[in-house]
């Protein structure tokens, strides 16, 4: 794992490696890895993307269910996530992001097993990852995707996209230079997620989509949008420089009717009653 000292990401890794310490020690990550066979099949992630992008023509949605932010303190949300997540499937997402760390996102694997019971919508599990075992929880919880961070995993992102596919998920790796998208390149990623945040500073640099999504070759990856997004207009512009999808977490979630705010995305109107 890459992280400089002064990164803000820093204090939520210690808390995550010492919950994993914990878990370790209860359940081996060979334990758990016995348990995926168990597993129902997953619904694919970038195929149901894929044909949201096809069917209608513009970025499909991905909507995110998290209970916090470690770039806005202020946000706490306590929103029940079943109602949340099948209102956002009912309005036209095409798959949904859940958090599952808990210090910075505020989630758990309980928010993610019940959106799962909730939805028939492909899943995202939303973490800080940096060890595999990640990935196998991720899994048994009900995931269909990880994402990977190039800045973090550095050269071990080959391997853990590896690992995320041999266990049927779809790898969804994110990117927010133009050295991490050739690296992200380099390790085979074919689902990568340009973010205009800095995960390190937390610095939101609003036209990093725009200026990387260029770089990436359309033909073989499938490229998703996130950070900051949240409105129409975010939708068509990334659209033009070739988005399939866009990740919506903060707009929605802060957002007193989330559902309103994701139907606005997708240029959805809504009849208003006299
Ligand atoms: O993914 C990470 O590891 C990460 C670490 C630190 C800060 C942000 C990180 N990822 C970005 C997110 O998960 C956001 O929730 C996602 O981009 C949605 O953004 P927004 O719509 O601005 O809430």
């Amino acid at each position: 794992m890459i992280l400089p000292d002064q990164s803000l990401l820093k204090p939520f890794i210690v808390q995550r490696r010492d919950q994993l310490a914990k878990a370790k020690a209860r359940r081996s990550l060979g334990q758990i890895q016995g348990k995926v066979g168990d597993m129902p099949m997953t619904r694919g992630f970038h195929g149901a993307l894929a044909a949201a992008f096809k069917a209608g023509g513009a970025p499909a949605v991905i909507a995110e269910l998290k209970g916090g932010s470690p770039f806005d303190p202020s946000f706490r949300t306590m929103v029940p996530y079943k109602p949340l997540a099948e209102d956002f499937e009912a309005v036209g997402a095409a798959a949904l992001s859940v958090a599952v760390e808990r210090q910075a996102f505020r989630g758990s694997y309980s928010d993610l097993a019940t959106v799962r019971g909730a939805v028939g919508i492909p899943l995202l599990a939303q973490d800080i990852i940096f060890d595999l075992y990640q990935i196998i929880e991720a899994r048994l919880s009900g995931a269909d995707a990880v994402m990977l961070s190039a800045a973090l995993l550095g050269p071990q992102l080959a391997e853990f996209r590896e690992r995320a596919a041999s266990v049927a998920m779809d790898p969804l790796v994110q990117v927010h230079t133009p050295e991490e998208v050739e690296a992200a390149l380099a390790a085979g990623a074919d689902f990568i997620c340009v973010t205009n945040r800095d995960i390190h500073t937390f610095e939101l640099k609003p036209g990093t989509c725009e200026a990387l999504i260029p770089l990436i070759p359309p033909e073989k990856v499938l490229v998703v949008a996130e950070g900051g997004l949240g409105t129409a207009a975010d939708r068509d512009r990334l659209g033009a420089v070739g988005a399939k999808a866009l990740l919506i977490g903060t707009a929605l979630m802060k957002d007193e009717d989330p559902a309103g705010v994701l139907e606005q995305v997708l240029g959805i109107e809504t009849e208003v009653a006299d």
